[in-house]
């Protein structure tokens, strides 16, 4: 026996250290195929990998011993030849197999490294084992060894740089460490096959002759190309692979960010991105199949959003609704709903206001949350909440009945004079209810002559003299009892009721003012208020030209109050009308002003002689620096366009200094009186000339 340390085939050499190289960037690729893949997949890539793998490896090991030039052509028996591939493959499967799932622990890596190392090192000696010698193959120990241990360190690496690298369908590392990482693997397998080959003693008499017809050389190249063939098919299978599975990935990523939108879209409102109604009964759902104890509804609306919306403008419409939905937010729980189910509708699905008291905290600090003044652009918008408030279970035991009913409640309190909330009660009508119910006897008024007038003085403030009154409407039906002017004005522009009732209104009004003036031999001024339908009717001048003609009233007796947002509808159209009416002598003034003061350069264009502060501002001006702040700006205003100011809602000598000190010229409210009718204005105007100095 003799060791066969022959010269080795430099170019064969370096042919099996190529293909270790390629067989092993093959087999780092389709081990990332694997983890990648799932199902049938993952076993189709793990058949085809260990396949691809195998043949990679066995060919290298197999050039690897062509490579050593053993004089004559070298013969391979053909069964252990195809023992050793076998045993590639396999190795390759176990290896593939270790590295498809979960996470490599130090023992699943010691195990893994200890199967494949093995696999290698029985395709190995299997394969030098086929090679026809004289006699039997020996060994030397110690680098039989070294060769057995470089496999298995050589295997530990291959699966850890394997894991290491593991690609998701999306994510690849990129190729120059996958391309490291093949060389250090095929440098570990080469280490271990030409440490094995040079761990073998050659029997004497050496090989046997080959029977093959190839020479080495031929052979080598046959068997280098067949492998690198079958491992290039599959690592162009692999390629197309991932770049399908990468597509799919980004279309199902893109899939579920249109779904995302979709759900968006269905369940958000676009404007405050809150919950939208549809969210929001979802939410009432889940709340009530919860079986919980109690909870209450909150339904929320703004008293002037319209009137902001035409005087203003959309764009600060949508402000007011953004910062509405922002402030109602601050003012819940995290855990509460706020949703926003119409233009100017929210509402508030409190989980756990178990108690009536504390639903009835809430709601306080609903409503004035709104109430103070909002800041949107330039502008400064005061509006007023009312709030509805349903309790489950007692007002509702399903989320339709729970909702109408707390918007039936909502209902209530802007009837009792907005800026307020109620409780639902079961006397309460449901807000179309109340509407038919409003609308017929309302017709049934009009024919019955059932409405009334009621007169408010007007006060200098210097002087403390009644200057002249308001005419308020009013009316007591049989039915439903008082209704205030604020329900009806609506309804009746609504329904077209307004001309008739308008025009009534000022015939009384102009009639009661000049009986006066026969009566007491002095001129009452009369102030009425004109709806922006009557003010944009054709025929409104010629109406009260008629109007003053037939009651003998003088023109300079009558005032008109229109609101800012009569004036912008159709603003050429509102120009006309007033130059006219301002001719005939009879004065103007703007009503509720303040609550969304506009186009000041606007105003300018109309001739006006009064402002009226809004009573909003006056109920706080007090205490609210704010609304403070507002009052003193209008009166400015007011002063700079060389009109008078007539401050609404005084209701205390608090609020009366205050307008002494900014220079307002009358004022209107409690602190001197009431709306009162025609026969007890007569006594009141007694009363207080006697009264006055
Ligand atoms: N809290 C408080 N309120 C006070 C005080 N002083 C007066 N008020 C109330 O404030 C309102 C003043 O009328 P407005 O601003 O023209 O506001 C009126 C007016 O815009 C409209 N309106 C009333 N009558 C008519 C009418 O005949 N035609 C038209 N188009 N609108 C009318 O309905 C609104 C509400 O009228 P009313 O309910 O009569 O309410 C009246 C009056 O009763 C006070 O010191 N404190």
């Amino acid at each position: 026996m003799h060791d066969h340390h022959g010269a080795y085939n430099l170019a064969l050499v370096m042919l099996s250290l190529g293909i270790a190289a390629i067989a092993s960037f093959t087999a780092l690729d389709l081990a990332g195929r694997v983890r990648a893949s799932q199902g049938v997949m993952r076993h189709l890539w793990l058949v085809g990998g260990a396949f691809a793998m195998g043949i990679g490896i066995w060919s290298m090991h197999f050039i690897g011993m062509l490579a050593m030039e053993m004089g004559e052509g070298v013969a391979y028996g053909i069964p252990l030849t195809v023992a050793s591939l076998v045993a590639a493959i396999l190795s390759s499967a176990l290896a593939l197999g270790i590295v498809q799932t979960g996470r490599l622990s130090f023992v699943r890596l010691a195990f893994g490294a200890l199967v494949m190392g093995s696999g290698v090192c029985l395709m190995h000696y299997v394969g030098m084992a086929a090679m026809q010698t004289q006699g039997p193959l020996s060994y030397q120990p110690s680098l039989f060894t070294v060769s057995v241990v470089i496999a298995i360190s050589a295997s530990a690496v291959a699966l850890w740089l394997a894991f290491k690298l593991n690609p998701t369908a999306t994510r690849r590392p990129p190729l120059w460490q996958r391309l490291v990482a093949a060389l250090f693997m095929g440098a570990g397998i080469s280490g271990m096959h030409y440490t094995g080959m040079a761990a073998a003693i050659y029997p004497e008499g050496g090989m046997l002759a080959s029977s093959s017809g190839l020479s080495t050389y031929e052979l080598a190249i046959t068997v280098a190309l067949v492998s690198t063939c079958i491992m290039l098919s599959a690592l162009l299978i692999s390629l197309f692979d991932v770049h399908m599975s990468s597509r799919n990935a980004q279309l199902a990523a893109s899939l579920q960010e249109a779904n995302l939108e979709l759900k968006q879209m269905v369940y958000r409102d676009a404007l405050t991105q809150l919950p939208n109604r549809l969210m929001l009964e979802e939410r009432l759902d889940q709340q009530l199949s919860a079986q919980p104890s109690s909870f209450a509804l909150f339904f929320v609306d703004l008293d002037r959003f319209k009137q902001v919306n035409d005087n203003l403008g959309h764009h600060v419409g949508d402000q007011l609704i953004q910062q509405t939905g922002a402030r109602l937010r601050a003012a819940v729980r995290d855990t509460d709903t706020v949703a926003r189910v119409g233009g100017d509708e929210f509402i508030v699905l409190a989980g756990d206001s178990a108690a009536r008291a504390e639903a009835e905290s809430l709601a306080k600090r609903l409503v004035s949350t709104l109430d103070k003044p909002f800041q949107i652009g330039t502008s400064v918008v005061k509006v007023s909440t009312s709030v509805g408030i349903s309790l489950y279970p007692e007002d509702g035991q399903d989320k339709h009945e729970l909702m109408v009913h707390a918007d039936a409640a909502m209902y209530a309190a802007k009837r009792l004079g907005r800026n307020n909330y109620q409780f639902f009660d079961p006397d309460m009508t449901s807000h179309e209810e109340r509407r038919v119910t409003l609308e017929r006897r309302l017709r049934h008024a009009i024919e019955h002559a059932a409405l009334r007038l009621a007169y408010q003085p007007k006060v200098s403030v210097e002087t403390g003299q009644v200057t002249g009154v308001e005419a308020l409407l009013r009316w007591e039906d049989d039915e439903l009892g008082a209704v205030r002017p604020d329900e009806i004005i609506p309804l009746a522009e609504e329904t077209g009721l307004i001309l008739p009732i308008g025009e009534w209104v000022l015939r009384t009004a102009c009639r009661y003012a000049q009986a006066w003036r026969e009566e007491t031999g002095q001129p009452l001024a009369m102030a009425v208020n004109i709806s922006a339908v009557q003010l944009n009717h054709r025929h409104f001048v010629a109406t009260v030209k008629e109007v003053l003609e037939t009651t003998g009233l003088a023109p300079a007796s009558l005032e008109l109050e229109l609101t800012e947002s009569a004036l912008v509808l159709n603003p050429d159209l509102a120009l006309e009308t007033l130059t006219e009416l301002r001719a005939l002598g009879i004065a103007l003034s703007i009503d509720d002003f303040g609550t969304g003061y506009s186009n000041l350069a606007q105003l300018r264009r109309f001739p006006i002689d009064r402002l009226k502060i809004d009573r909003a501002f006056m109920s706080h001006a007090v205490t609210d620096r704010q609304d403070a702040a507002i009052v003193r700006a209008v009166v400015a205003l007011a002063r700079s366009l060389d009109l008078q100011v007539v401050a609404e809602g005084v209701e205390n000598e608090d609020q009366l200094s205050l307008i002494r000190q900014l220079h307002s010229d009358e004022y209107q409210g409690y602190l001197c009186s009431q709306a009162l009718s025609g026969e007890a204005l007569k006594a009141f105007m007694q009363e207080y000339a006697k009264r006055s100095p």
